[in-house]
């Protein structure tokens, strides 16, 4: 799999992110030095994908705070509070934001000496969040990886790989650990409208690792199932509610539907970080809603619609767990009844 790392601290504390808007065409690095250019790394997709976004704002989090003086650990957490209200407000669906936030925020209100150690305890938090990141990835990809036969046909949407998170990805771990091994899975990647990450990133990805793909359109989906080529789907996630229902990249409920349709398992590979507790179902899932702009004036010179036209762009949708074969953790493998599963699994009952 591609070496690129999406986020990484520098020594001098401040935040370097991969621009993924920019990708395949050009591979360009950003310096981020204050809140404020992190929290608009993240409106801006430039680091995107759930885990990622988690690590950005610990990170960010951590670089906002080292710029201020500080006479008492007391002004500090003040200052961290702010931090935290002010990032959380960035992206409203992937909770991997809040979890890493609040990570950090257990360490910030831990009773610590003084203002250097409260700091050197949230730096090293935060790079905790990342390293432990790509190692659950990486087991996530083996849980995976068992349930695929060596030359299957994946569908795979939007962008759950390597830059999506600290290494490996999610749903796309297990097809870079089979092709290691000497799988030769045939994969496609929905374009993922409107913003095309499946064609910009999942290809790229899958293409620098040499992994076998073919891009589709998103309304693809159904001939592809039909005509055999497809074993399974493989998606991520940005939440998962207690009962297993999960919100993705907007599209993918209709994938699951027309898997259950053809008999396809629809398999969602997510981080335990991902699982949010406090959402008894989807519906107490907030989904982002984007400018419309991104359905009209995207990708081509010319207008792509007519002035004016009234728009509805949800960046994501929710999956009713009736549709989903398994959900795949660092613990293992979930399959239904999810409300009873999933706790059980995590060691909660
Ligand atoms: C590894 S989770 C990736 C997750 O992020 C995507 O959303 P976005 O590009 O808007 O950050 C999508 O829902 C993916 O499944």
């Amino acid at each position: 799999m591609s070496a690129i790392e999406s986020v990484k601290l520098t020594s001098e504390d401040t935040l370097v992110i991969l621009d993924q808007t920019l990708l395949p065409g050009e591979i360009v690095y950003r310096t981020l030095t204050t809140q404020e250019d992190v929290w608009q790394a993240i409106v801006a997709l430039q680091v995107r994908g759930a885990p990622a976004i988690g690590i950005a704002a610990a990170y960010g989090a951590y670089v906002e705070l080292v710029r201020h003086p500080y006479v008492t650990v007391a002004e500090l957490r003040q200052t961290f509070a702010n931090v935290k209200a002010y990032l959380l407000s960035s992206r409203p669906t992937a909770v991997n934001l809040a979890w890493a936030l609040e990570r950090l925020e257990k360490i910030v209100q831990q009773p610590r000496a003084n203002v250097e150690d409260v700091l050197q305890a949230v730096r090293t938090e935060a790079e905790a969040i990342r390293t432990e990141d790509a190692q659950v990835c990486e087991v996530i990809g083996r849980h995976a990886l068992t349930l695929l036969k060596k030359e299957d046909g994946i569908l795979t949407h939007c962008n759950a790989g390597g830059i999506a998170t600290a290494k490996y990805g999610t749903a796309l771990a297990p097809l870079f650990l089979g092709n290691e091994q000497g799988y030769s899975f045939r994969v496609y990647a929905d374009e993922t409208r409107p913003l095309l990450q499946g064609a910009r990133l999942t290809a790229w990805e899958l293409q620098q690792a040499s992994i076998d793909v073919t891009l589709i359109c998103d309304n693809m989906a159904s001939i592809v199932m039909q005509q055999g080529k497809i074993d399974a789907v493989l998606v991520g996630c940005d939440r998962v509610a207690a009962n297993g229902d999960t919100a993705n990249k907007i599209g993918t409920s209709g994938l699951a539907i027309l898997a259950n349709h053809y008999g396809i398992p629809f398999y969602v590979c997510a981080p335990t970080s991902t699982i949010d507790w406090s959402c008894q179902t989807g519906a107490d899932i907030e989904i982002e809603e984007r400018s419309g702009k991104e359905i009209t004036d995207s990708w081509y010179e010319q207008p792509m619609a007519p002035p004016a036209v009234k728009t509805y762009n949800p960046a994501f949708d929710v999956t009713d767990n009736a549709l989903i074969t398994a959900i795949i953790t660092e613990h293992g493998i979930v399959r239904p009844a999810y409300k009873e599963n999933l706790a059980e699994h995590l060691q909660l009952t």
